[in-house]
């Protein structure tokens, strides 16, 4: 297994180039299952869950071609040939769960295996079956599978999420699109990755509006066709290299960041004492003096805070002035890193869904684990500020979510190298 080995070295500058988002592909990818006619992504990133997706996609019959240097995903679901999602592979990773609706909308039947929970909690998916039973599915539970039929295919329904869900919004907008009559989705989830889907459904010829609001209304067409999609930027990546300048100092321009997509993102690092500019290219983050502000911060949907830079803000924090409650308000068990950058000089206290960190001048360097993707890119940044080395093990976390990390760091002036087999 390999390991990143992170050493101090002091401030960064330059620019890093942020790829399209992982999450906003991993819903895109399964909307070919809705048409015969191919459909194209640019702009997906080089990731260890794109390929997950794919070896998904491709065990039901749809063929998968990257070109490009794999930047260029095309995909054609002609014929499907199986229609059963297996454990093997949707236990590696929860976004399986997203091949569901589109399989049941376009072929009236599909088999696809429970998730199960992971690392952040127990995430259970009854909203995406909830949401889709609202559509006329009917569902059993059998052996840990999911097996879902729509016999004369999916009808129009009215369905209001009891909580934001960003995959069942997914699951359930691309069901809609192939259902007889009207879906109206109350209380959706809004994030960027959601109104991304809706965009490139409507390219394939979806009739959708309201995405991006808290109510999407989706009136169902006979088929879809072909389309050819960009994938929106990645704004956990680029709110996680944001991260780094503030972290070490220096000045880095992050090419093609939005400040749309992090708006309250954006507003902590700035309250922190943080400077972010909009800048020809995206955004630039500077830190020039002393030691960022202590700021408390609570995870929401969008457009909240992320909790998928609650583990990376937890790091800027670790070395704040003052101290800092971090509020965990989507997953139940999203604090792992604590322990680790504990581990490394941190002053952290965890009570249930809150984090109390008193900031500490300098962190040192250890041998630490990542426990889940966002957790291991946050002992990263630690790694970059602190005194000495960091050795982060378990790295196919990250590999999940960021290509290409070391050359995107070390190309800024830090000291990061990956250690294989270890
Ligand atoms: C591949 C992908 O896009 N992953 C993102 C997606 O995950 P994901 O789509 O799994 O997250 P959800 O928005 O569904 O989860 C939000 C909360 O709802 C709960 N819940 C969800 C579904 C359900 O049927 N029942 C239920 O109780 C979850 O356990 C969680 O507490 O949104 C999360 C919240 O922004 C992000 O952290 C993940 O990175
Ligand atoms: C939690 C994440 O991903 P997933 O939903 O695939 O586990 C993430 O991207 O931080």
């Amino acid at each position: 297994m390999d390991s990143i080995l992170v050493t101090g070295n002091g401030p960064l500058n330059g620019q890093i180039p942020i790829a399209g988002a992982k999450n906003a592909c991993l819903t895109l990818m399964p909307a070919t299952l809705l048409s015969e006619e191919p459909l194209t992504l640019t702009n997906a990133p080089r990731l260890s869950d794109i390929r997950t997706m794919t070896t998904l996609l491709e065990s039901l019959g749809a063929e998968v071609t990257r070109m490009q240097d794999g930047k260029v995903l095309a995909m054609s679901s002609h014929d499907l040939n199986n229609h059963r999602a297996d454990y093997d592979i949707v236990r590696k990773m929860r976004a399986s769960i997203l091949v569901l609706g589109p399989m049941l909308a376009r072929e009236g039947h599909a088999i696809v295996s429970l998730p199960g929970g992971c690392a952040i909690g127990a995430r259970p998916v009854d909203l995406h079956l909830r949401a889709l039973e609202a559509m006329g599915a009917e569902l059993e539970l059998k052996e840990g599978y999911v097996h879902a039929k729509a016999p004369g295919g999916l009808k129009g329904g009215i369905y209001e999420f009891p909580l934001v869900s960003v995959g069942a919004t997914e699951n359930a907008l691309m069901a809609a699109t192939l259902a007889k009559g009207t879906t109206v989705l109350k209380n959706a989830a809004r994030e960027p990755e959601i109104v991304d889907l809706a965009q490139c459904l409507r390219r394939m010829g979806a009739q959708i509006e309201g995405e991006g609001a808290s109510t999407i209304t989706i009136q169902g067409v006979d088929r879809l066709g072909g389309a050819t999609h960009p994938v929106v930027t990645d704004r956990i990546e680029l709110g996680t290299y944001m991260l780094a300048p503030a972290i070490c100092g220096g000045r880095v321009e992050l090419l093609g960041g939005r400040r749309d997509l992090l708006a309250a993102f954006c507003d902590k690092l700035e309250e922190a004492g943080v400077s972010v500019e909009e800048t020809a290219q995206g955004l630039a983050v500077e830190r020039r003096n002393g030691r960022v502000k202590a700021v408390d911060v609570v995870t929401e949907p969008f457009p909240g805070f992320p909790t998928d830079l609650q583990a990376q803000m937890m790091a800027l924090m670790c070395t704040a002035e003052g101290t800092a409650v971090l509020e965990e308000k989507i997953f139940e068990n999203r604090f792992m890193h604590a322990p680790e950058l504990i581990r490394m000089g941190a002053n952290i206290e965890v009570h249930g869904g809150h984090a109390t960190v008193h900031g500490v001048p300098k962190m040192k360097g250890a041998p630490v684990m990542a426990t889940d993707l966002r957790a291991s890119v946050s002992l990263i940044l630690a790694g970059l500020a602190a005194e000495g080395e960091t050795v982060v093990s378990r790295v196919y976390h990250l590999d999940r979510g960021y290509e290409r990390v070391e050359e995107k760091l070390g190309a800024c002036g830090a000291k990061i190298e990956r250690i294989t087999g270890q």
